[in-house]
């Protein structure tokens, strides 16, 4: 007994010396970052998260600008905005891989205090059948995309008239914070912002700019309905893992994560879980966070591990299944097997396999 409430003491010692050396580190300062009456450019906020940003940030009386490349979808997100807030915001159409059109569109927009580059594309493929095309596409507009942003936007962010601190917001994804079946070039593009916002933390913090990065788990928006069309059936059991959120919710998080100057910004608890279990070298604002980081850092590897081992479960376990009813599916067609030729219409991205398989057999 005694020498169990000695280790307790001693624990309990610990935990006080780490919490004080994290607490002397991290010199814990409210970072308050305000919206009303800032300039907010969201790109991307014609739709999905971005267009809930762009409502949440109006309706919190921020200057919102959007940008798009859809000119038709940009006035309807002003005038749903309009409607719904009674604030107007301004709209500009350009692609972000366009360095050139980016510049004109900030220059126009006029200094910016919160930068939330949000665009993004994802079309989900295995490697081998992913064109590299669209591979580009995705490193384009997620990465380069955010790079042309922020070359532009960083002048005027840093000659800002206004001494509060300034935000760039940068709309990661849970894929960049471990790869995923399907989202090679994805998780590669959404790895890559990680190493751009660690990097240009550094290099903005003299100027009071904080950087924050956003990890949204799968989200209902108009660009994930599309995606769940066609993304492979492993992708969707293993995105699962970490459920579906509405735009509205990421949005939330979002602001908040900007306001106060939160580096890592996760969305849902499995997020948070991930938060940890990734936190890496990253900045840290929140002692709370930090200790949290330190002492579950050894149980949210076990359970990162267990979760792999899980995945990897999935994965060989639908290789076998289809192998199994490709080898079916070639005497089905033989037999005509009702079920079979359900399953030949419903998994038609297997088909090359299939008949490779066939003809091997
Ligand atoms: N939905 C989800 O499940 C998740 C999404 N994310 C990330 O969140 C962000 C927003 O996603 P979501 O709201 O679902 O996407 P949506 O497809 O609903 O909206 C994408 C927005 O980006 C704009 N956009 C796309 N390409 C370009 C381009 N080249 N130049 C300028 N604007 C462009 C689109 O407008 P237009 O087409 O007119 O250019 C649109 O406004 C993305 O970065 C995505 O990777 C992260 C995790 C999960
Ligand atoms: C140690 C604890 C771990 C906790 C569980 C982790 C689960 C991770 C799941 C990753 C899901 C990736 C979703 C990508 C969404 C996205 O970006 C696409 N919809 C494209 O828009």
């Amino acid at each position: 007994m005694a020498d169990l409430s000695l280790a307790q003491v001693f624990f309990v010692v610990i935990f006080i010396v780490i919490f004080l050396l994290l607490a002397l580190i991290l010199k814990p300062q409210s970072i308050k970052i305000p919206i009303r009456n800032r300039h907010v450019f969201i790109t991307g906020g014609s739709s999905g998260i971005g267009l809930a940003l762009a409502h949440l940030a109006a309706s919190e009386g921020a200057r919102v600008s959007i940008l798009a490349r859809n000119v038709d979808r940009l006035q309807e997100a002003r005038d749903s905005i309009r409607l719904s807030t009674g604030n107007d915001v301004a709209v500009f159409p350009a692609d972000v891989r366009d360095p050139d059109a980016v510049l004109r569109a900030i220059e126009e927009a006029g200094p910016v205090d919160v930068l939330i580059c949000n665009q993004g594309v994802f079309v989900p493929r295995e490697l081998e059948k992913q064109e590299l095309e669209e591979v580009k596409f995705m490193i384009d507009v997620n990465l380069m995309g955010t790079f042309h942003l922020i070359k532009a936007a960083l002048p005027g962010m840093k000659n800002r008239k206004s001494r509060e601190p300034a935000s760039i917001a940068i709309i990661s994804s849970q894929a960049g914070q471990v790869g995923i079946y399907g989202y090679t070039a994805y998780s590669a593009s959404k790895f890559g912002l990680r190493g751009l916002a660690e990097a240009l933390q550094q290099e903005v913090i003299a100027h009071n700019i904080l950087v924050s990065l956003i990890f949204p788990p799968d989200t209902d928006t108009p660009g994930f309905e599309q995606e769940t069309k066609m993304r492979p059936q492993l992708t969707g059991i293993i995105a699962a893992s970490s459920g579906t959120v509405k735009a509205d919710e990421v949005a939330k998080k979002t602001l908040n994560g900007i306001k106060s100057g939160s580096f890592i910004v996760p969305c849902n608890f499995d997020g948070l879980l991930l938060a940890i279990a990734t936190a890496g070298l990253s900045p840290q604002r929140s002692v709370l966070m930090a200790l949290c980081e330190v002492f579950a850092a050894g149980p949210t590897r076990f359970i990162g591990l267990c979760i792999q081992w899980g995945w990897y479960r999935s994965i060989k376990r639908w290789y076998a299944q289809n192998n199994y009813n490709l080898t079916c599916r070639c005497s089905s067609i033989l037999h005509g097997t009702h079920n079979q030729l359900n399953y030949l219409l419903y998994n038609c991205a297997n088909l090359l396999l299939s008949s490779h398989f066939c003809c091997v057999h």
